[in-house]
């Protein structure tokens, strides 16, 4: 649709564009990226004809930019205009009626049923019928902008171009204007829009051009695009990268100055006891990925808590009930994870291991009334009801990727299932050496501050802290479990 070859240009005699190449195609929302001078705007006013290119070419519909006249151009190509304070005096459908200009041969004096159903249509597209005899100036900044949308849409074009659309918008109208766009581009529309805001650049667009002082740094998909390390290059600031968590989409993260750290190590003086649960509360908030019954998944935490509960605990609600249990207690829910056994608080064992540069802090409750041998086929889940359940919560006192959490998670199993195995632990219907019980839960919890652990498989220095911690927690809480259990 639009093809733009070896472009250079910019006011005057100053080349601010130079040597930009790329193609949109028919049906695309491609989005313009680039840090504040990088010559997004300019760019755009060479693909609208504003500005002439001094060397290059920009075709557009196979035809070279400078063919077209300024009406046959309007007619391929619109811009969403911007707000002018003289627009305040038209009302919408006024204002939307303009962008029929390009089709009139004497302003207005044409104006057909055509035009009329053109200006209808484009207002229906974008929601703004309902105000059609409103001054402009009794809209809000969104209600504004889809008027804005709707006066490019009416002039019919088959290429429309942005710049920041959603500059002034709240939330919500962003992510409606960009819905509407997009379901634009799926009726064919090619829009090219620059976008201050990566993430939603990356949500919406289907390509993406970084610009870096006037030229091309990279093209491509937002996967190509959103690397931390282009970002970084480009932008001059540091930033993370994670995925969309609904999307599959990468979105970045600004990493503020004030998150330079401090040290923290979670140990055993943290160790609040309360009865009937266990908490830690660390200074700080950790990173987490946990499977408790509150807090689970991904997250930052700042309270942890072990909650035991009758062996008869048995509720079709229990998160409702567990919530308001951990609320009542002053817990904030966005910032605990929260577990729950018939364990009672007094069989808890911990133990810390430093191993290198990193050290590890585990806590276990080890019940194991419902013991279960997860390699054997099951004869029948529902004879399991007696109570028991294994918390693991493993606290790492270093900075952990991604992946040496989930490694971390695959330690803490194993450390687990042989201190499982060393203790006999059986599964009461299939005899066998028990791998775990049928509730159990867990929790990694780090820092994020200290040496770097990319990994915690069984050999690395944060694996074999955890394996150790795990281990001797997890046994020495079956020891006094067991020993309470003789004892009643
Ligand atoms: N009318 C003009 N005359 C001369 N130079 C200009 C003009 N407009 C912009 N420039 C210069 O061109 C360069 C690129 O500006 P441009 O507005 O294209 O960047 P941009 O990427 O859109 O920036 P921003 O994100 O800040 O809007 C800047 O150095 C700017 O000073």
């Amino acid at each position: 649709m639009i093809e733009v070859e070896q472009l250079s240009g910019g006011y005057g005699s100053g080349l601010i564009i130079r040597g930009v190449s790329f193609s949109v195609q028919k049906g695309e929302l491609f989005g313009i990226l680039g840090p504040n001078g990088s010559g997004k705007t300019t760019l755009m006013n060479m693909l609208s004809g504003l500005n002439m290119p001094a060397s290059g070419a920009i075709l557009v519909k196979n035809k070279p930019i400078q063919a077209y006249s300024p009406k046959e151009l309007a007619r391929v190509v619109a811009v969403l205009p911007q707000m002018t304070s003289s627009q305040f005096a038209y009302s919408v459908k006024e204002t939307v009626s303009l962008g029929r200009y390009a089709h009139q041969t004497g302003f207005f004096k044409s104006w057909s049923e055509y035009d009329e159903e053109a200006v209808r249509d484009a207002m229906k597209k974008t929601g703004t019928e309902t105000f059609a005899d409103k001054p402009l100036s009794a809209l809000s900044g969104g209600e504004q902008q889809r008027v804005f949308l709707a006066q490019a849409l009416a002039q019919e074009p088959e290429i429309l171009l942005l710049d920041e659309p959603t500059n002034h918008l709240d939330l919500s109208f962003q992510k409606d204007f960009l819905d509407l766009l997009k379901q634009m581009t799926a009726d064919d529309l090619t829009v090219i829009s620059i976008f201050h805001d990566l993430n939603l650049a990356s949500l919406y667009c289907d390509r993406l051009l970084l610009m870096e002082k006037g030229a091309v740094h990279t093209i491509g998909t937002s996967g190509d695009i959103m690397k931390e390390e282009h970002i970084r290059d480009v932008y001059k600031t540091d930033v993370q990268k994670q995925p969309h968590p609904e999307v599959p989409k990468p979105q970045m993260s600004l990493l503020p100055a004030s998150s330079i750290e401090t040290s923290v190590e979670v140990g055993e003086e943290m160790i609040e006891w309360h009865g009937d649960y266990l908490a830690i509360r660390p200074p700080v908030q950790l990173k987490t990925l946990s499977s408790g019954v509150i807090g689970a998944g991904w997250g930052w935490r700042s309270a942890f808590v072990n909650r035991h509960v009758d062996k008869n605990y048995n509720m079709d609600n229990f998160e409702e009930e567990a919530a308001h249990y951990f609320r009542e207690r002053g817990f904030d829910l966005n910032e605990t994870v929260g577990m729950m056994t018939a364990v009672k608080m007094e069989d808890a064992a911990f133990r810390r291991e430093v191993q290198d540069d990193v050290s590890v802090f585990a806590v276990a409750t080890a019940g194991v009334g419902n013991a279960v041998d997860v390699t054997r086929p099951r004869v029948s889940w529902k004879e399991l009801h007696k109570p028991g359940t294994i918390n693991i919560w493993v606290f790492a006192n270093g900075k952990l990727s991604e992946e040496a959490f989930v490694q971390g998670l695959m330690t803490a199993t194993e450390a687990k299932v042989k201190a499982l195995a060393d203790a006999g632990v059986t599964d009461l219907q299939t005899g066998t050496i028990a791998t775990g019980t049928s509730t159990d839960s867990i929790l990694i919890a780090a820092t994020q501050r200290g040496a770097y652990q990319q990994f915690a498989g069984s050999i690395t220095p944060l694996g074999i802290a955890i394996g150790r911690a795990v281990y001797e927690s997890v046994a020495e809480s079956l020891k006094k479990t067991a020993r309470r259990k003789a004892m009643s």
